[in-house]
Parts: C-alpha cells; sequence; structure tokens
C-alpha cells in the first residue's frame, strides 16, 4: 500500500514524500518487543469500543482489563511477562493481609503494562469499598489526603506510558501512581512524599541482580515499616541469587520461598519469595553478603547451592 503525496509541480523538491512502500513509516524502528505491546494497546481499545457500542459500559471494569490482557497473553507468540496465574494469587493474598492504616503505601519495582499495578490497585479499591461499608476507613482516608496509595516505578518510558493508560482504562489512576526512571533513584522520592516507613507493602519485579541493593536502599533509607510484606518475582528465572541468600539467612526477615509455574507456562519452575521485615533492630549481627563469607581461598561464592536455601 502506498500513501505517496501527490507531486505539486509547482515546488517538486520540498514535497515531503509518505510511503509506507519505503518504510519510513516506523517499521524497522521498533523492537519485536514493542510492535507486541502496540498489539496489546490496540486488543485492549478495541474490546473497549465493542463493550461501549454494546452498551456495556458498566462492565469495563479493572477485573476486566485484568481478564483481557490474560485472554491477549494466551495468544500466540503474545505471551507477557506479567505476574499472572499462581502468582497473582500469591500477591493478591500479600496485599489482601496488610491493613490500609492511615499513611501506609505500597510500591512496585518495574511496572512494564501495569498489569499487576492494576491487580493490586484494585485490591487495595476493594478494600476501601469494604471498610468505608463497615465503617472502618473514612473516606478521606482512602485517598490518603490527594497522595497516591500505590507507586510504581519503571525505567522504559514506553512501557511506563502504556501502564499509565491501563490504569486509566481500568479506573485507578487516583490509586496508582507510575514514576519513571530507576528504582534506585526513585526511592528516595519515597521518602520525600511519603515520609519514613511508609511502606507496608513491596513487589520486587525490575531486575532480579539489583533486587538485594534495592532491598538495602529501603532498609538504610528507614521506609519500610515493621511487618513490612516483600514479594519478589523471577527469583529462578531470570534468577536473584544474593537477594535469595540474604532474604533467607537474615534474621531481619521471616521469609518464604514458594516455588511455582511461570504465567502461562505449565513446565517452567519459577520461585517468588514472600518475606515479613521484622524491624531494623530485629536479630542480632548482620550476616555478611556470602562473597564476604567465603573469604579469598573460600568456595567462590556463585557455587552457593540455591536449592539448599
Ligand atoms: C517483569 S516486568 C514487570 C512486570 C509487572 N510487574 C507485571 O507483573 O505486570 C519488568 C519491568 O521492570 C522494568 N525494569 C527493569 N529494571 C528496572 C529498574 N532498575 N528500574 C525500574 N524499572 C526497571 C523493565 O523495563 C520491565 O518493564
Amino acid at each position: 500500500m502506498s500513501y505517496d503525496v501527490e507531486e505539486d509541480e509547482e515546488d517538486e523538491s520540498e514535497v515531503p514524500r509518505l510511503s509506507f512502500g519505503n518504510r519510513l513509516a516506523l517499521s524497522g524502528v521498533l523492537s519485536s518487543g514493542y510492535r507486541k505491546l502496540g498489539m496489546l494497546i490496540e486488543h485492549l481499545e478495541t474490546r473497549t469500543w465493542e463493550m461501549q457500542i454494546m452498551g456495556g459500559d458498566q462492565r469495563i471494569t479493572a477485573d476486566w482489563v485484568l481478564k483481557e490482557i490474560d485472554r491477549f497473553a494466551q495468544g500466540l507468540g503474545k505471551w507477557l511477562k506479567v505476574a499472572g496465574d499462581d502468582k497473582a494469587e500469591i500477591l493478591q493474598h500479600s496485599i489482601g493481609s496488610r491493613p490500609l492504616t492511615e499513611h501506609k503505601t505500597m510500591v512496585e519495582f518495574g511496572s512494564f503494562v501495569g498489569y499487576t499495578a492494576t491487580r493490586m490497585g484494585r485490591a487495595v479499591e476493594r478494600s476501601y469499598e469494604k471498610g468505608f461499608a463497615e465503617g472502618s476507613i473514612l473516606f478521606e482516608d482512602s485517598r490518603l489526603q490527594g497522595a497516591n496509595r500505590i507507586t510504581s516505578m519503571e525505567i522504559d518510558p514506553v512501557h511506563a506510558c502504556i501502564a499509565r493508560h491501563v490504569l486509566d482504562m481500568s479506573r485507578l489512576s487516583h490509586i496508582v501512581e507510575v514514576w519513571i526512571g530507576q528504582v534506585k533513584d526513585l526511592i528516595p522520592r519515597l521518602t520525600e512524599e511519603h515520609g519514613d516507613m511508609s511502606l507496608n507493602m513491596v513487589f520486587m519485579d525490575q531486575r532480579g541482580t539489583t533486587f538485594h541493593d534495592d532491598l538495602s536502599q529501603l532498609e538504610e533509607l528507614g521506609l519500610m515499616f515493621p511487618n513490612c510484606r516483600i514479594v519478589a518475582d523471577n527469583c529462578v528465572k531470570p534468577g536473584s541469587p544474593v537477594y535469595c541468600w540474604h532474604t533467607t539467612v537474615s534474621e531481619r526477615y521471616k521469609t518464604t520461598n514458594y516455588s511455582l509455574n511461570e504465567f502461562l507456562e505449565s513446565t517452567i519452575e519459577d520461585w517468588q519469595v514472600v518475606c515479613d521485615y521484622l524491624g531494623p533492630l530485629a536479630g542480632g549481627h548482620q550476616r555478611p553478603m556470602p562473597w564476604e563469607e567465603a573469604g579469598d581461598g573460600g568456595e567462590p561464592w556463585r557455587s552457593y547451592p540455591i536449592r539448599d536455601l
């Protein structure tokens, strides 16, 4: 198909030639990963439009958006690296187990398309509805007086824009905010915006090899309230060995390592590591990092048998 602009006889050299034929229009510029995300948005927009013309506007909810993303991901070549299926169950339970006391917030590291951000936002919204109906949550508390209840951090601006759009579609933008940047640079902003000990839930889903550094920054800045729940995904695939070692041996954490299947992949095993932070004064001395403990003559720490944790 060609979209050549008709040639203008007066000034031929100045006429821009817009042609898909010569591949000017983005093809080759977008990676296949981004193209798949474009297809996801197209799927969601088309399904939304279909619902609207059928008069089902009120059925477009966060749960519906999550189901549509699941449906899209089941298509051939459309798998998405999101925490769905069994992984979502653990996350959902963790959110439900943390009370929404005033001035407590939750954070996600790695938004991607906003799938878990939507799940977390919906879980919080459900708690508001329940708490407001029972009278245990005041309406003003539910909005934290203007501040968001969940912050999701994302390094890739394209992913961040998609996540914001998905949250808008799910009508959860008043609960979840997406911040663009690297987790390590954005963590200090949590202290500025929400204050010390403001976190009661953390979902780690960025890059496994940085989990332990990001966790120690949270500890150093005193951001986690005692009993803060930390759920870390993809701990075996691609893997976060130092984080698994630290959370398992440190006396500051009560940790359970769950073995489960990857989203929509019944033959691929992965771990979600769930810890409760017991507070800065918990336990005796802090154990050194594995490479410090192994020393020069010791067994290289990389050969530490992760399955013995
Ligand atoms: C596995 S995906 C997150 C999936 C999402 N939590 C879900 O389940 O719907 C990982 C995301 O983390 C982002 N990411 C990786 N390293 C990061 C970092 N250091 N800071 C912020 N985002 C990061 C990636 O761009 C990617 O979008």
